[in-house]
C-alpha cells in the first residue's frame, strides 16, 4: 500500500460515510425492499417531478421518515402554482415529520407555473422557517446547465447561499449527476474560492443500464462524450449493458483533497433503481 492509496482507500471511506440516495414518488415499493442495505438515518431525497402529484411526493416522503430514514422532500419552485400550494405542501410534510430539510431548486419548467422563478424566490418567502425546516439543500452544476448560463448560476448560487446564512438556516449543495470527475473537483475548487464553505454532495449515477444512462443524460443536459464515457466504463457499442460509478469514484478518492475541497459526500441519482443502488453500494465498500 502506496501512501497514495492509503490517502484514496481513506478518502472512498470518508465519501462513501453518509451517502444519501434520490428517489421518485414512484420508488416507494422499492423503499421496502431496499430498505436493509440503507444505513439508519440516511437522507433519501424525493424529487418533485412533473409525473407526481402532492400525494405521490407526501406519501413517499412519509414512507421514508417511517423506515427509518430521513426524507429530503424536493420543493421546486418553478411547479408550485401559489404561496398556497408551497404553504400547503410544507404543512403536509410538518404533519409527516418531513420538513425539517428539503432541496430547493428551480424546477424544470421554461415557465413558472406561479410567483416563483427561482429557488432564492422559495428561500426568501419565508414560508420554509414557518413549517420547521431547518436545512435547505441547493443544486449545483459542475458541467454548467443546458438551458442557464454560468453567468447566471454562480451570482445565483452565491445569492442562495448568503439567504441561507442570513436567516439560519443550513445549507448544502447537491451537484447534477455525471460521469466526469475532473469538472466536479474543479468546480468545488471555484465554490470555496467564493467563501462557500458548505458541504457539497456530488451526484453521482446509480448503476444502470447504458441505455438507461444516456437517455437521462440527454433529458438533463450532462456531457457524455466519447472520452467521458470510455472514462466512466459506458460502453457505447454494447448500449445492452449496465455501468457503475466504480470508476467515477475511485477517481474521485484519489484526487479529492479536503483541505482544498472541503466537506465532500456522494449523492446517488438511482433512476428507479433503489435497490440496485443500496445493494451496489454494500458491495463496492465490502470491495475496497
Ligand atoms: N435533482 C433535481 O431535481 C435537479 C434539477 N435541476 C434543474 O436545474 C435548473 C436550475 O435549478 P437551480 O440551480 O435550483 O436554479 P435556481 O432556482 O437557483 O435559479 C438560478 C437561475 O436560473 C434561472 N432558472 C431556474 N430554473 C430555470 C429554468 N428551468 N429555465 C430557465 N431558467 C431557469 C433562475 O431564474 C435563476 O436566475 C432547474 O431547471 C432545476 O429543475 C438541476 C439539478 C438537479
Ligand atoms: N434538470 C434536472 N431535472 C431533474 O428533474 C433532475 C435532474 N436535472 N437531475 C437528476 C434528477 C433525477 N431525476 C429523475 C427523474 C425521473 C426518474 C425516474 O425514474 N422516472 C420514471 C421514468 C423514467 C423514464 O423516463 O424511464 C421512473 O419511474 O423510472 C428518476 C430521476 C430528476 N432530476
Amino acid at each position: 500500500m502506496t501512501a497514495a492509496t492509503t490517502r484514496a482507500a481513506a478518502n472512498l471511506e470518508l465519501l462513501l460515510s453518509d451517502f444519501s440516495l434520490e428517489m421518485t414518488g414512484k420508488d416507494v415499493e422499492e423503499l421496502d425492499a431496499a430498505r436493509p442495505a440503507i444505513p439508519a438515518g440516511t437522507r433519501i431525497n424525493v424529487t418533485f417531478l412533473g409525473n407526481e402529484d402532492l400525494t405521490m411526493r407526501r406519501t413517499a416522503a412519509r414512507m421514508v421518515r417511517a423506515a427509518g430514514f430521513r426524507p429530503v422532500p424536493h420543493v421546486s419552485a418553478r411547479r408550485l402554482e401559489s404561496r398556497a400550494a408551497l404553504e400547503a405542501f410544507l404543512s403536509a410534510l410538518r404533519v409527516d415529520d418531513a420538513a425539517e430539510q428539503i432541496f430547493a431548486v428551480g424546477g424544470d419548467p421554461g415557465t413558472p407555473h406561479g410567483p416563483y422563478a427561482d429557488a432564492l424566490s422559495v428561500i426568501e418567502s419565508g414560508v420554509l422557517e414557518e413549517y420547521g425546516v431547518r436545512q435547505v439543500s441547493i443544486a449545483g452544476y459542475p458541467e454548467g446547465h443546458p438551458g442557464i448560463p454560468d453567468d447566471v448560476l454562480w451570482p445565483a448560487l452565491e445569492a442562495k447561499h448568503a439567504a441561507l446564512t442570513g436567516r439560519g438556516l443550513a445549507g448544502e449543495i447537491i451537484t447534477q449527476f455525471g460521469f466526469d470527475v475532473d469538472p466536479v473537483l474543479d468546480w468545488i475548487e471555484r465554490v470555496r474560492d467564493r467563501g462557500i464553505e458548505m458541504p457539497v454532495r456530488v451526484g453521482v449515477p446509480g448503476p444502470a443500464g447504458v441505455r438507461r444512462l444516456l437517455r437521462f443524460a440527454a433529458r438533463f443536459g450532462v456531457g457524455t462524450s466519447t472520452s467521458i464515457a470510455r472514462k466512466y466504463g459506458l460502453s457505447i457499442t454494447n448500449l445492452m449493458g449496465t455501468a457503475g460509478p466504480d470508476r467515477l469514484l475511485h477517481a474521485l478518492a484519489a484526487d479529492y483533497h479536503p483541505e482544498r475541497h472541503g466537506e465532500v459526500k456522494l449523492h446517488f441519482y438511482t433512476f428507479g433503481g433503489l435497490r440496485a443502488t443500496t445493494e451496489w453500494i454494500t458491495e463496492f465498500r465490502r470491495n475496497t
